[in-house]
């Protein structure tokens, strides 16, 4: 199965990272760097001015999709995405399934100045120290993959080297795991199931209503038109995390108007 082979290939990189990464110079390296962007609070200013927060996506490729936008730059998508009014942007970094990079991310990183999220499988504390060090502000932890003392471990680790952490839900049971972990803030839906590929927004109606008050709501994947936001909004999606949407249109900022409109000022104080 295709997670299956991904954790395999992961557990690899993880080895490779265990001989080049030394923890100790890796913690002191991380305690001069300057502090992170803070994610979810992005997400949550960025809702006061569209319909919903929204985290766009750097994604080349996806093993369901195979080669998305071969014309891919991605600096430049990034400062597109940013003069549009994306309140966060998402950079696959997974090399071999989704042609990402860790260099894409730091190139990101050195182009805007929005919040980023390393959007990786993780299933190892050095790939945390890793997020850190490229430039990330926060890291995606997919519940399918993790189990309760890893999600517990790798959360707390990320908080106390500064990161945000969204926590990826598909069904109910990875939902009732995450809640009982009880760390998660920032939870997203995947409305694709990463087994079969299948995708339903309904994944986001029927998991959000489960979630506790004072949770930041994601929806993730397969979100394409204003309906597909409307839809999402209402089932009580505070985000949204869009990537394939925006990079099969040549014009990845207008594409961000045309999905969410333009930003509007409250005016509100704060
Ligand atoms: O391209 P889409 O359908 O808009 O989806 C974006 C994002 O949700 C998707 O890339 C994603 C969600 N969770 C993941 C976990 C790993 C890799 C990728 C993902």
């Amino acid at each position: 199965m295709f997670l299956d082979r991904i954790v395999a290939t992961k557990k690899e990189e993880a080895e490779a990272l265990k001989s080049s990464m030394n923890l100790s110079a890796a913690e002191r390296e991380i305690a001069s760097l300057p502090a992170c962007l803070g994610f979810e609070a992005a997400l949550q200013a960025g809702r006061r001015n569209r319909p919903v927060g929204l985290i766009a996506e750097v994604k080349k490729a996806s093993p369901s999709k195979g080669l998305i936008r071969p014309d891919f730059h991605p600096v430049q998508l990034a400062k597109a995405y940013e003069a549009a009014g994306t309140d966060c942007i998402s950079v696959l970094t997974d090399v071999q399934y989704f042609q990402g990079s860790n260099d894409y991310l730091r190139g990101v990183r050195e182009g805007v100045n929005v919040p980023l999220l390393r959007k990786d499988f993780t299933i190892d504390e050095r790939q945390i120290y890793e997020a850190r060090l490229i430039g990330a502000d926060a890291i995606l932890l997919i519940a399918a993959i993790l189990d309760k003392r890893q999600l517990d471990a790798y959360h707390r680790l990320a908080r106390d080297i500064g990161l945000d952490v969204l926590v990826e839900v598909h069904d109910r049971p990875e939902l009732e795991t995450v809640l009982e972990v009880g760390l998660a803030t920032l939870i997203g839906v995947n409305n694709r199931n990463l087994h079969t590929f299948e995708t339903d927004l309904s994944v986001t109606e029927q998991l959000i209503a489960l979630m506790p008050q004072g949770v930041t709501a994601v929806s993730e994947s397969a979100i394409a038109s204003r309906d597909d936001i409307a839809f999402v909004g209402r089932a009580g999606a505070q985000a949204v995390l869009v990537g394939e949407h925006f990079m099969r249109q040549p014009d990845v900022g207008a594409a961000i108007e045309g999905l969410l409109g333009p930003v509007v000022k409250t005016g509100a104080a704060g």
